[in-house]
């Protein structure tokens, strides 16, 4: 373990942190989106590596002495977010274009700007790295997108089981080892599969004396893209994507390089994209088992889905006599490899274009349908009762009508996203940097591809 950082002594600095290059322009929450439909899309479109990935890969970068590179980082409101909380503990960050360089050797706090740490959920998860290779850590309860409770008491549970005293005060979990030692490797059994917990718990038992084994863990593809990482860093950690892990912990790891794994998400979001618009077009980077819980439905539906290349998917929902008729379907969200609840509301825009019942439940999240009304004002017909909602298709994209509408929260602006492109006339979305916290030049993107989609901003855009 590196020498125990004294907490007291080291608070973080405030906000804005002078040596942060993360990414040069930033967005905020209220630009607004316009876009005039119906689209017909056609061409190729880049996937920007994984959101998720990349936040759980810059935290466990404060594991490792000397420095890594990170490849395809996304230029998105939450990796800057993290990019800030990395140079908050004085962890050097370098960025040039979509390429990262971080050296943690400098860390002299381990309080983050508690700011930063709210904005996202990501944030979170350098408590592991943290009190791994330091000792202790003091991190604010976060943020991120505001669809559930989102307690974390499995990451305290777990760490406690890996020997720290771990507490909640004033706000945020203050966690150190024991009488300034390591932590010490342990058994830890999740409730419910957690991807935050089995990521943080995964980088802390890295470090941490002896054979740790974590059970009824997240098997999402982003875990297993942050074990390669750390393996590469001289981790031991076998299991990653089955549900049960075994870490042997090392003394220390080294920096490494590393190219995140293509943004899951955002490729099916322009599957989705695809499909709401009766248009064909081309995708990659993807890994097609990543996401194959959404094609199996959208060929359900009735669209045309065939790789096209080593890492690229064809998409065809065009047809000759006009608009095509898909069939509705049913939707619950659950763990992977189940239908994932970062695609439901887009998924659900797209039901209102099919025909049909459809109906969709979400088992994750306790709040994550706050899209319906925003849908309903488009003409959707959407019932909606606690987290299950029905949905009743009509058979033409284009016989939803273009609205003014707000984006709640990340997926569900994109859900609006991809309903005012299927829409007829103008819909106006504000509040619409929700959507950049996690998709990359989302409107360059669909206009590309042939969209009428513009940004505008408020006087509160700036250019860093
Ligand atoms: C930054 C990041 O990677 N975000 C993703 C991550 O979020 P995140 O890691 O927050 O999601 P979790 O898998 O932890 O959450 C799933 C469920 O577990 C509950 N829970 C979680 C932790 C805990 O200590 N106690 C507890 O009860 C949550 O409230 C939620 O109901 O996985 C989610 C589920 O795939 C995705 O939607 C998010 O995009
Ligand atoms: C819920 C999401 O993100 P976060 O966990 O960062 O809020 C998401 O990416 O859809």
């Amino acid at each position: 373990m590196d020498k125990p950082l004294t907490l007291l002594n080291h608070i973080a600095p405030s906000f804005p942190v002078p040596t942060l290059h993360l990414h040069d322009q930033v967005q905020t929450l209220d630009q607004k989106l316009t876009i005039n439909g119906p689209s017909k899309l056609s061409g190729h479109v880049h996937i920007s590596g994984s959101k998720n990935s990349s936040l759980a890969i810059l935290a466990a970068t404060l594991c490792c002495s000397g420095t890594t590179k990170l490849r395809d980082v996304p230029n998105l409101s939450d990796t800057r977010a993290m990019g800030s909380i990395l140079s908050s503990l004085s962890a050097e960050v370098e960025v040039s274009g979509d390429e990262v360089l971080i050296n943690a050797d400098g860390v002299s706090c381990v309080e983050p700007c508690r700011d930063r740490v709210k904005e996202i959920r990501g944030g979170f998860f350098v408590i592991g790295p943290l009190l791994a290779r330091f000792g202790e850590a003091a991190v604010a309860l976060p943020g991120g997108c505001d669809i559930g409770s989102r307690p974390v008491d499995l990451f305290m549970r777990g760490l406690r089981a890996l020997g720290a005293i771990v507490e909640l005060r004033d706000g945020k979990v203050e966690a150190r080892v024991r009488n300034g030692r390591r932590l010490v490797a342990g058994k830890f059994r999740l409730d419910y599969p957690s991807v935050g917990a089995t990521e943080t718990l995964m980088m802390a038992a890295c470090l941490a004396d002896g054979v740790t084994i974590l059970s009824n863990v997240a098997k999402e593809p982003e875990v297993i893209d942050l074990a390669h990482f750390l393996n590469n860093s001289g981790a031991h950690i076998e299991g990653a994507g089955s549900s049960k892990i075994r870490i042997l912990g090392q003394s220390q790891l080294h920096g490494t390089e590393c190219t995140i794994t293509p943004d899951r998400i955002e490729a099916g979001t322009f599957l989705l994209a695809a499909a709401i618009t009766r248009s064909c077009i081309n995708i990659s980077p993807v890994f097609p088992s990543h996401i194959s819980s959404l094609v199996h439905k959208l060929q359900t539906a009735g669209c045309r889905i065939r790789r096209s290349g080593r890492d690229s998917l064809e998409v065809s929902a065009v047809c000759e006599n006009g608009d095509r008729v898909f069939r509705g379907f049913n939707v619950t969200t659950s763990p992977f490899p189940g239908f994932p609840t970062d695609l439901q509301p887009q998924t659900m825009a797209l039901l209102t274009t099919c025909n049909g019942l459809s109906r969709v439940e979400e088992s994750v999240f306790e709040r994550r349908m706050t899209h319906v009304q925003e849908l309903q004002k488009l003409g959707a017909r959407i019932d909606l009762s606690g987290s299950r909602a029905l949905i009743y298709g009509k058979e033409k994209a284009s016989a939803l009508v273009g609205s003014e509408l707000t984006a709640m929260d990340l997926r569900g602006g994109a859900a609006l996203v991809l309903a005012g492109l299927a829409a007829e006339g103008r819909t106006e979305i504000s509040a619409a940097g929700h959507i950049y916290r996690g998709y990359e030049d989302i409107d360059r993107k669909l206009a590309g591809l042939g969209a009428d989609i513009q940004i505008s901003s408020s006087t509160a855009s700036v250019l860093a």
